[in-house]
């Protein structure tokens, strides 16, 4: 009601002398007041409890590596998680100056990833998963096939695809990247053992079929493969070009609620290498078009879990067993 209305009624009177109900009306004046002064805190009191939610519970995103730089190395340091330590620290030689990670566009050259992205190609014409995550793994010959698992050595047409220049160069690269691992984290390059298991992985959109195919659930390496001390990744696809969706990303913590995502941008020839304890959760976004190829080449400190290079053998009563 304007003021103007209320001034009206003041001065109008009733027939017998008596003011008009305006005595009432006189006395909401104070009562809309205070209706609009507890609106005003409500809308105060919200704003500041929605700033306080969004600084407090926020999730900050940071780009370690994009796809459109060519990084010599990039590396970050961290504090290693209390369980890692307690482990690592029993392996002289393999102990990291600091945990940590790294990237590094130079350690394999374009023509290793075409070598390797071939080998990959072809074992996976053998078999794929049916639900957006197949693994090849050449050690044990663990192939994704549908819902389940094949072993590629138990397939005659496949001793066609493994060439000597795919072997030599699978050794190469795998040797390379220890030796940088090695560089990275101040360790013995001789007290690093690959690992199992190492694998090459094929991502698509494709619905999940089994529990092997989520792959972007987020994820500790030392907790899912008990024996990695340190995981390498070879990229061998370019993020924004062959696939979308797909980036690597560590999650840090600050504190209860306070999160970082921090970005890889997967690229042909990009190596990132970490340490595998808590320090370094980790999950990999889901791809939303296209086909990712990558390689996880692990590493342990633990000569029990050492493995050697894949035999590539397709001898039956040869051939490795699968786990
Ligand atoms: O392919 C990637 O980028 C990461 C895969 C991964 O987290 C793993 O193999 O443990
Ligand atoms: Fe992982």
């Amino acid at each position: 009601m304007s003021e103007s209305s209320v001034r009206q009624r003041k001065k109008t009177g009733t027939s017998d002398g008596k003011p008009r109900k305006a005595k009432t009306t006189q006395q909401s004046l104070p009562g809309v007041n205070q209706q609009n002064k507890m609106w005003a805190r409500l809308v105060l009191i919200v704003g500041i409890a929605v700033v306080v939610y969004f600084t407090t519970f926020r999730t900050r995103e940071k780009k370690f590596a994009t796809q459109r730089e060519t990084l010599e190395l990039r590396t970050q340091k961290l504090d290693c998680s209390k369980l890692y330590f307690e482990e690592i620290a029993k392996y002289a030689g393999c102990i990291p100056a600091d945990c940590g990670r790294f990237v590094s566009d130079k350690v394999v050259g374009p023509a290793e990833v075409d070598v390797l992205l071939n080998l990959a190609k072809s074992g996976f014409r053998f078999g794929r998963s049916s639900g957006g995550a197949s693994i090849l793994d050449l050690h044990s010959g663990a192939l994704s096939k549908d819902t389940q698992f094949i072993n590629i050595y138990k397939i005659p047409e496949a001793k066609a695809i493994f060439s000597a220049e795919h072997i030599n160069t699978y050794k190469h690269v795998k040797d390379k990247i220890q030796l940088a691992v090695a560089e990275n984290f101040k360790i013995n390059k001789d007290a690093l053992f690959l690992t199992h298991p190492t694998f090459f992985s094929r991502l698509t959109n494709e619905t999940a079929k089994t529990i092997h195919d989520e792959y972007w659930h987020p994820h500790v390496d030392k907790e899912t493969y008990n024996s990695f001390h340190y995981t390498t990744l070879l990229y061998l696809t370019d993020f924004g070009k062959d696939f979308t969706g797909g980036r690597f990303v560590f999650i840090d913590s600050a504190g209860k609620h306070n999160k970082t995502n921090v970005y890889i941008e997967p690229k042909r020839g990009r190596v990132s290498g970490f340490t595998s304890g808590a320090e370094n959760l980790h999950h990999v976004e889901q791809v939303s078009a296209g086909v990712r190829y990558a390689i996880t080449i692990s590493f342990t400190c633990n000569q029990e879990h050492a493995m050697g290079d894949p035999k590539f053998s397709l001898d039956e009563d040869d051939g490795p067993e699968l786990m």
